[in-house]
């Protein structure tokens, strides 16, 4: 790994983790998904019957917009990538740079104020952009869970943590009450929590026990692919540890695929193998977590590393992006190396090697 404090910054020794939880309409308040980026071995990735590696998941050249004001504004544009089976992907960028949407278009949970204004998106063989809601609820939770902002917050306050588990459970599978329970404590075990959690209600709870619910809901469908949206945003830094390791531990036990939220970086380092670090909404650097911070392609990548390198101890919480994106580069107006043909012209994404960037002065022509 890159000399920069980032990747030394881990939590317990290692690098890994991350989550997500959402809600399942129909079944109270409680989702069923978490998210783990932890590094898989190499040799313990999905492989097709000629030994190729199969992506599980395939987005490519998707767009978002959401009516905004009676017309409709980009929140994810032209967005492209791949997850392969046991990868783990993290999604990097400010608050406002489309991170959550994107998550959510994957979930097929969009509000209705958004449309999906181009693009596709393969999950496991299936374009799920085609599918109908009905569908779509097969896949999500059963397949892909996530864990959402702030989802602790998903508990039902009035209900036992163990009765909502169970009907989450029987929601999406033809068990009986018995067999639902007995799947609820082992999830509750596998998040190294009592059964005895099971009779309280979450204001019972610690914020760290919460989340630790929540991770259990996320695996208790045992999904292939958890998306952890900022899973530890709200807990002190010890818990928050404490809560990657055992995404960690459970991402390596299920061999789970993940993709973890966050604009933390100290935390990408320790969970996450590839990196896709997204501004104004879309794709700008993605590669390995190894390659693209021990050399940083896109201006906005470097930006963001020169600002940790600066950083002994404390953790880089990145800012706020609010710009409507236009026509040019989004991050044109920030660009220390930017040129006037930048204003104009959205970057293509281009192959460097391994990686891709999206930048007009990397990998082709510049123009002045
Ligand atoms: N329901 C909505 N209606 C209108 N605009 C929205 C809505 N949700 C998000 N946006 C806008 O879409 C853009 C992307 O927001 P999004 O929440 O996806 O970004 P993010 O990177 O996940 O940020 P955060 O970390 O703060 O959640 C922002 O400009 C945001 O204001």
């Amino acid at each position: 790994m890159g000399e920069h404090a980032l990747l030394r910054r881990t939590v317990g020794g290692n690098c890994q983790w991350g989550m997500v939880v959402g809600r399942t309409p129909g079944v109270g308040n409680i989702g069923g998904g978490i998210c783990f980026l932890a590094p898989i071995p190499e040799a313990r990735r999905g492989t097709g019957t000629g030994g190729e590696v199969m992506a599980l998941l395939e987005v490519e050249n998707l767009s978002v917009s959401y009516l905004t004001d009676g017309s409709y504004v980009d929140a994810v544009r032209d967005v492209s990538f791949t997850v392969e089976k046991g990868d783990s992907l993290a999604i990097v960028g400010e608050s406002g740079s489309g991170k959550t949407t994107l998550a959510m278009t994957l979930m097929g949970l969009l509000p209705v104020t958004a449309r999906v204004t181009s693009g596709r998106v393969t999950f496991d063989g299936t374009d799920l952009l085609k599918l109908k809601e009905e569908e779509l609820r097969r896949v999500r939770w059963r397949k892909m869970g996530m864990v959402f902002q702030a989802s602790q917050n998903a508990l039902d306050p009035v209900r036992k943590v163990g009765q909502q588990l169970v009907e989450l459970y029987r929601y999406h599978t033809k068990s009986t009450k018995e067999e639902a329970r007995g799947e609820v404590l082992r999830a509750l075990e596998s998040v190294n929590l009592d059964r005895s959690v099971a009779n309280l209600y979450p204001h019972e709870l610690s914020g760290g026990m919460k989340q630790r619910v929540v991770i259990a809901a996320a695996i208790l469908l045992d999904p292939k692919l958890l998306i952890a949206d900022e899973p530890t945003t709200a807990l002190d830094v010890v818990t928050q540890a404490e809560i990657l390791l055992l995404l960690k531990r459970v991402v390596r036990e299920r061999e789970l695929t993940l993709i973890f939220i966050t604009h933390d970086l100290n935390l990408v380092s320790v969970l996450c193998k590839r990196i896709m670090v997204m501004y104004g909404g879309t794709d700008m650097e993605q590669g390995t977590l190894e390659d693209v911070v021990a050399s940083p392609s896109h201006p906005y990548t470097a930006h963001l590393l020169g600002t940790l390198e600066g950083l002994e101890e404390g953790k880089l919480v990145l800012g706020t992006h609010r710009e409507v994106i236009k026509g040019g580069c989004p991050f044109y107006s920030r660009c220390p190396e930017a040129v006037d043909y930048c204003r104009v012209r959205f970057p293509d994404r281009r192959e460097i090697g391994p990686r891709s960037v999206r930048c007009l002065l990397r990998g082709g022509e510049t123009r002045s």
